[in-house]
């Protein structure tokens, strides 16, 4: 059993390159039971990667990393058990009807819950019939999330999980997630580019940029001290008040952490929701 602090996925200064290209640079993060851990991140950030270094799928060159507190280049059974993962582009059972495919999938899992399975065909507007080659792609995702969480896995990496599904689908997978998670003390981390999905069900939001790290908050405290900063043409700019840094920065406004109601001179103070915050993060190098 994992004890309720004990990090169910631990990067400890993770670097992993592809040739002299860094994916992963210096890359620390925790994940512990109940955390829903939403990965923000350009295309290329890094975001794939960390999921299947996670899984023993790739090596890491530096650093230290812990799946269910084992290394995952040798992670037992009984952890690979309590471990979902939905690739960004799941394949297998070609061949297979959903029911046939679904069938040999649950007989790894002791604890696969049947009831669950047949809520989430019936949800998902699956057909167990079905041949798993003749399935749309967003029926082929739907089937893969099926199989990585009826067994209501401890770990849960999900690598842009929703991407095809439909809005009333993307919407119940959602909730289910986020309930199977406080339900059961499972951490989930996923990756998605929709961060009105994040901001509904997630309880901490990641930012990688170019394989680092560059902001893990908790979603409501992100919410209370991270604030856009307007400042009028010409206006004289002040020294900024003790506590807050600077996250980004372009002629006419400043992007602050560590808003806790501080006065800043000839500022106007606004509020930002998670797809600002992740534009002005990144102008740059989105020349915006
Ligand atoms: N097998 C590989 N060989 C060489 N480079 C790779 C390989 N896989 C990934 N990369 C590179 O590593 C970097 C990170 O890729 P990764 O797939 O982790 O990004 P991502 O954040 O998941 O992107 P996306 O949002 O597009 O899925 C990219 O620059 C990518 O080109």
């Amino acid at each position: 059993m994992t004890e309720p602090d004990t990090p169910l996925l631990s990067f400890n200064k993770i670097t992993k390159r592809y040739g002299d290209k860094p994916a992963l640079d210096d890359f620390s993060l925790e994940l512990l039971p109940g955390m829903v851990v939403g990965l923000l991140g350009h295309n290329g950030a890094g975001k794939s990667t960390l999921m299947r270094a996670a899984m023993g799928i790739l090596d890491i060159e530096l650093g230290e990393l812990k799946t269910l507190g084992e290394s995952p280049a040798e992670l037992s059974s009984s952890a690979k058990s309590r471990i979902g993962y939905v690739p960004q582009q799941p394949v297998g059972y070609e061949g297979f009807t959903v029911a046939q495919a679904l069938s040999l999938h649950s007989s790894f899992y002791s604890d696969w819950d049947k009831e669950l399975e047949s809520q989430w065909l019936v949800r998902f507007g699956l057909d167990s019939k079905a041949r798993v080659q003749q399935l749309s792609i967003g029926q082929r995702q739907s089937l893969a999330l099926i199989m990585a969480m009826a067994y209501r896995p401890k770990l849960l990496l999900l690598d842009e999980p929703v991407a095809s599904l439909d809005p009333i689908s993307r919407q119940a997978f959602m909730s289910d997630l986020f309930e199977l998670a406080l339900e059961s003390g499972s951490g989930v981390l996923f990756s998605t580019h929709i961060t009105s999905d994040l901001e509904r069900v997630a309880s901490h939001v990641a930012l990688i940029r170019q394989g680092k790290l560059v902001l893990m908050r908790e979603l409501d405290l992100l919410r209370e001290q991270i604030r856009l900063l307007h400042f009028s043409e010409g206006a004289e700019r002040h020294q900024l008040p003790e506590g807050l840094t600077v996250l980004a920065q372009n002629r006419y406004s400043i992007l602050v952490d560590g808003y806790q109601g501080q006065a800043i001179s000839d500022a106007q103070i606004e509020t930002v929701n998670l797809e600002r915050l992740y534009m002005e993060m990144n102008r740059g190098e989105m020349n915006l």
